[in-house]
């Protein structure tokens, strides 16, 4: 990014997102599930705190988490690439597959997958996982487990604020047993390497709930109210949770997604970032609308998407894939 967009970029208003108590969500306290919902019928995101008994562990793991990653990623190119499996759920990818945060330019960042069903069934011996996996099984193990009780959490909570009848529970829809495209992914934005890849082009996540740590900056969302960029600020103690397409989907959009990137900051010349998302994603075979109202899999959209998000700036403009269709919600005023 140019001196004079970083400038642009640092006068932007940091955004005001609710704070969600994992604790009291998990005492099933009333007034916080209707925080949780004001946040997922408006912005989309917002911050849960894990400094209670239930959610600290899962920040000890993310410091151990940041360790491996360093180790993993600090290794050469031809080593890091024999952990390509040539899937979106497991395995590295190097930067530039995708679009870039800026007109004509690639992605900068590299991530290594690990997916939620593959360790659950077959485990840490499973070929498909990296071999960082069979290293340190415990804290992969602990890791995803940990996540999926706090996302899974929010589901259940959704759940109950919407009055779904039991049938339709979100939970009905992310069922232990099925096959979904659930992934932890490891992500590293290496400090400058080439003016052609920049940053993590803007677009809404695929699934239903996405868990995001990292203790740098660099993430906006596209405010639904002004239409302006903003920054999310990393906090202490708090992750990120945000709605995606899929939930959207299966709430009759009545939950927002939001539209988000990760551009370079003054630190970008000089540190690597470092951020983990954990994915929870549907199972594979439900059925939903996508924005144009066509009847879509799960996975299928999930295809679509990853297909998209490697093509050009131009061909992402052609569809409503990139952004889940919340650029026409935001054009309309749409929020709920
Ligand atoms: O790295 C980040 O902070 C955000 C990454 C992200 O939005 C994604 O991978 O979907
Ligand atoms: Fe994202």
């Amino acid at each position: 990014m140019s001196q004079s967009n970083l400038q642009e970029q640092s006068s932007l208003k940091v955004a005001h997102l609710e704070t969600i108590d994992f604790a009291k969500l998990l005492a099933h306290e009333e007034a916080e599930v209707s925080k949780l919902m004001t946040a997922c019928t408006t912005a989309g995101f917002f911050y849960v705190d894990l400094q209670g008994q239930s959610g600290r562990g899962l920040l000890e793991d993310e410091d151990s988490m940041y360790k491996t990653m360093s180790e993993f990623f600090d290794q050469p190119l031809d080593v890091k690439m024999k952990e390509d499996r040539g899937s979106h759920k497991h395995g590295y990818k190097p930067p530039g597959v995708f679009a870039g945060v800026e007109t004509n330019s690639r992605d900068n960042y590299e991530t290594l997958k690990v997916g939620w069903g593959q360790l659950r069934r077959i485990g840490a011996k499973s070929p498909l996982l990296p071999s960082s996996v069979k290293q340190h099984p415990r804290l992969f193990d602990d890791f995803i487990s940990k996540a999926h009780l706090v996302t899974m959490t929010i589901m259940h909570s959704l759940s109950n604020a919407l009055h779904a009848d039991p049938a339709n529970r979100l939970e009905q829809h992310h069922r232990d047993d099925a096959d979904s495209n659930t992934t932890l992914v490891l992500l590293r934005y290496p400090k400058d390497i080439s003016s052609s890849c920049v940053g993590h082009n803007q677009h809404t996540d695929i699934g239903s709930l996405t868990l995001l740590f990292s203790k740098q900056w660099g993430l906006q969302i596209l405010s639904p109210e002004t239409q302006k960029w903003e920054w999310v600020a990393p906090r202490p103690g708090q992750a990120i949770i945000n709605v995606g397409d899929s939930l959207r989907f299966l709430s009759g959009k009545k939950l927002a997604s939001c539209v988000h990137r990760v551009v370079p900051t003054s630190e970008t010349p000089t540190e690597h970032r470092y951020s983990i998302a954990y994915f929870l994603r549907p199972e594979n075979g439900i059925q939903y609308e996508d924005p144009e109202g066509h009847a879509i899999s799960a996975k299928q959209w999930h295809d679509n998407k990853y297909k998209t998000f490697a093509d050009s700036h131009e061909k992402q403009a052609t569809n409503s894939i990139l952004l889940g269709g919340m650029d026409n919600a935001a054009k309309a005023g749409i929020t709920v």
